[in-house]
C-alpha cells in the first residue's frame, strides 16, 4: 500500500474514545475484510460470555469462581448487595485509612507520622502496585513507597537498607490473596524481625491484605498478633486483575495517587468495551489484532513499547496479565491447545538502541504495540534546534520505528493516550483487562485460572523438603559422608538435587564443607562428583 492508501486504511479502522481522549490504531496490522469477516461469530460468542460474565457467571470453572473485577470500579453492575456493600466498605475504609495516615490521625506508637510505605507481595499482589507507582508517584508523595517481591535475601537487604533509619516511620503493607504465598510470608518474617531489630512491634506497623476467612494463614497472623489493619481481598477478584481492588488501592492511595480517578477511568473504558460491536470496541480491536497476528494460536509475541518513562513497567504488568490469563494446555473443552501469547517490552526510544535491531530485521515472530502520550511534559519545552524539541524527538522515533518495521512487513497496534494520569492508567488496565477477556473466549480457553503455576510450587516445597531430611543426616552422621552416602539413605533418584542443596548450603555458611574438586563434576572421565566428600560442622 502506498501512503495514501495508508492514510485511508487509518482513518477507517481508527478507534477514538472522546471522553477519554484515548485512540486504537490497528491499521498497520495486515489482516483484511475477509479475515475481519469470518471472525464476527466468534467475536458475537466472545460479547455474550463476557456479558455473561460480568452479570455474575462462574467465568472460572475449575475453580468454580465469579470474575468480578468489573464490578469493583462500578459498584451498580455487582450481581447481589452483599457484593455491592463488600466494594463500598472497603472503598471507604481504604480512602478514611489514607486520609488518618496522611494527617497524622493514625501514626507510630512514638507518635510520629509515617514517611515510607514498605509492601511486601509478588505477582498480581506486586505487578499492579509497582506499575501505577511508576506511572503517577509524585517526586515528594506522602509516603515513599518501597517494595520486596522476591525471596531474595539480597534484594530484602537492599530495600531495607534503601529505608534505613526510617524504618521506624515506615507502614507495612503484606499483601496476599491466598494468604499463603510462601515468598511473601518470607519477606514479611524478614521485614519483622528488621523491626523487632530495632526494638519495634512490628504488628504496630503492620497492615494486611488479604481475603479474610480461615483459608488465608496470612489473617490468622494479623488477628493473632493484632496489626494495625487489615483490608479484604476479594474471592471474585484474582491476582492479575486486582490492581483496581485495595491490592492497588490502598497502596496508590497512601501515595497520594487519585485512586478514584483511576477507578473512574476503568469505568468508563468498561462502558467502552462492553459495546458488542468490534470497530466501535477498543478492546475487541486489540483482540483482534492480537488473533491476526499469532493466528489464534499465539505464534507471534507481543512486544510493548510505551514511549514514555512513566510506562516503563507496563509490559512487565501486561506480562502477567496475558500470559498467565493465556497461557494454557487446554481449552474449555479439554483439547490440548497449548495456548498464549509471549509478552516483553520496555521502552523507546531507548529499545531502539538495543533489540529493534531484531525487530526491524531479524526473526519476523512478533507485532509492536506502541503507547504512544501526546503530552510531552508539564511545561513548555526548550528548543534544541530551530523548532525541534526533545518530545519531538521523541514522537519523531515512534513514528519512524512504527514506518520502519511496517516497511519490513512487520506489524503493529498503535494505542495514543494524551497524557499519564490516574484516569488514563486505570483505563489502560480496563483496556487490556477486557482484551484479554475477549480473546480468551475468541480462542476458548479459561483465562482465570493458573493450573501451570502450581507445578513449580510443589516442586520448590519437595527441594526444601530433601533439604531437611539431607540435614537431619549429615547432622547426625559422625564420619564425612559422599553425596552418594547421603543420596543413599535419603533417595538414591535425588543425587542431582541434594548435590546442588549441598552446594547451596556450602556457600552460605550452613555448616556444609564439600572436599574434592568441584571441576570433576563436568568433565566425563574423572572422579564421579557423587564421590565428592560431604562433611558438617555446626
Ligand atoms: O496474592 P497471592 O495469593 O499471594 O498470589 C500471588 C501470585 O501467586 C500465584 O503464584 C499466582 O500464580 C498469581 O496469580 C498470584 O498473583
Amino acid at each position: 500500500m502506498d501512503n495514501l492508501q495508508l492514510w485511508q486504511r487509518y482513518q477507517d479502522w481508527l478507534y477514538y474514545h472522546e471522553g477519554l481522549g484515548l485512540y486504537v490504531d490497528i491499521s498497520r496490522m495486515g489482516f483484511d475484510d475477509d479475515f475481519y469477516n469470518n471472525l464476527q461469530p466468534k467475536f458475537v460468542d466472545a460479547f455474550e460470555a463476557v456479558a455473561k460474565l460480568e452479570q455474575g457467571a462462574i467465568a472460572n470453572p475449575d475453580e468454580k469462581r465469579m470474575v468480578g473485577h468489573y464490578w469493583l470500579r462500578n459498584v451498580d453492575i455487582a450481581p447481589n448487595q452483599e457484593i455491592k456493600k463488600e466494594i463500598n466498605d472497603s472503598l471507604t475504609k481504604i480512602k478514611a485509612f489514607a486520609t488518618d495516615i496522611h494527617s497524622g490521625n493514625i501514626t507510630t506508637p512514638d507518635g510520629e507520622k509515617f514517611t515510607d510505605l514498605l509492601s511486601i507481595g509478588i505477582g498480581g499482589s506486586a505487578l499492579g502496585p509497582q506499575f501505577v507507582s511508576s506511572a503517577l508517584t509524585t517526586t515528594h508523595p506522602p509516603l515513599k513507597i518501597h517494595f520486596i517481591d522476591n525471596t531474595d535475601p539480597a534484594g530484602i537487604d537492599r530495600t531495607l537498607a534503601q529505608i534505613g533509619d526510617k524504618l521506624k516511620t515506615t507502614l507495612v503493607l503484606v499483601i496476599s490473596k491466598s494468604g499463603g504465598t510462601p515468598e511473601t510470608r518470607n519477606g514479611m518474617l524478614e521485614a519483622k524481625k528488621a523491626y523487632t531489630d530495632k526494638g519495634l512491634n512490628f504488628a504496630d506497623y503492620a497492615v494486611a491484605i488479604t481475603m479474610p476467612d480461615d483459608s488465608s494463614k496470612l489473617y490468622k497472623i494479623v488477628q493473632e498478633e493484632k496489626w494495625l489493619e487489615c483490608f479484604a481481598m476479594f474471592d471474585w477478584v484474582g491476582g492479575r486483575t486486582s490492581e483496581l481492588s485495595a491490592v492497588g488501592l490502598l497502596p496508590a492511595a497512601l501515595e497520594g495517587i487519585d485512586i478514584q480517578g483511576m477507578l473512574d477511568g476503568a469505568k468508563e473504558m468498561d462502558m467502552a468495551t462492553r459495546i458488542p460491536d468490534v470497530k466501535k470496541n477498543p478492546a475487541a480491536l486489540l483482540a483482534l489484532g492480537w488473533y491476526y497476528a499469532g493466528n489464534g494460536k499465539g505464534e507471534k509475541d507481543m512486544v510493548i513499547l510505551p514511549y514514555k518513562d512513566s510506562l516503563l513497567l507496563f509490559s512487565r504488568y501486561l506480562q502477567q496479565l496475558v500470559m498467565e490469563s493465556l497461557g494454557k494446555e487446554e481449552d474449555l473443552d479439554g483439547n490440548k491447545v497449548y495456548q498464549g501469547i509471549a509478552v516483553y517490552g520496555n521502552k523507546g526510544s531507548t529499545d531502539q538502541h538495543a533489540y529493534v535491531q531484531q525487530l526491524r530485521e531479524g526473526v519476523a515472530n512478533f507485532f509492536v504495540t506502541f503507547i504512544e502520550v501526546l503530552k510531552d511534559r508539564a511545561g513548555n519545552s526548550l528548543e534544541l534546534e530551530p523548532n525541534i524539541t526533545s518530545g519531538d524527538y521523541l514522537s519523531g522515533l515512534l513514528q519512524g520505528t512504527r514506518k520502519a518495521l511496517y516497511d519490513n512487513g512487520r506489524d503493529s497496534i498503535t494505542v495514543t493516550i494524551n497524557e499519564v494520569t490516574p484516569k488514563m492508567i486505570g483505563a489502560l488496565i480496563a483496556l487490556y483487562e477486557r482484551a484479554v477477556s475477549i480473546y480468551a473466549y475468541l480462542i476458548n480457553i479459561n483465562a482465570y485460572h493458573q493450573p501451570g503455576v502450581e507445578a513449580g510450587k510443589k516442586a520448590a516445597a519437595s527441594i526444601l523438603d530433601l533439604q531437611k531430611r539431607v540435614l537431619e543426616v549429615v547432622k547426625s552422621s559422625n564420619n564425612s559422608l559422599t553425596i552418594a552416602d547421603i543420596a543413599n539413605q535419603v533417595d538414591p533418584q535425588e543425587i542431582e538435587a541434594i548435590y546442588k542443596i549441598l552446594r547451596h548450603l556450602e556457600a552460605n555458611n550452613r555448616g556444609i564443607n564439600i572436599k574434592g574438586d568441584p571441576e570433576r563434576i563436568c568433565s566425563a572421565g574423572r572422579t564421579s562428583p557423587s564421590q565428592l566428600i560431604v562433611q558438617y560442622h555446626s
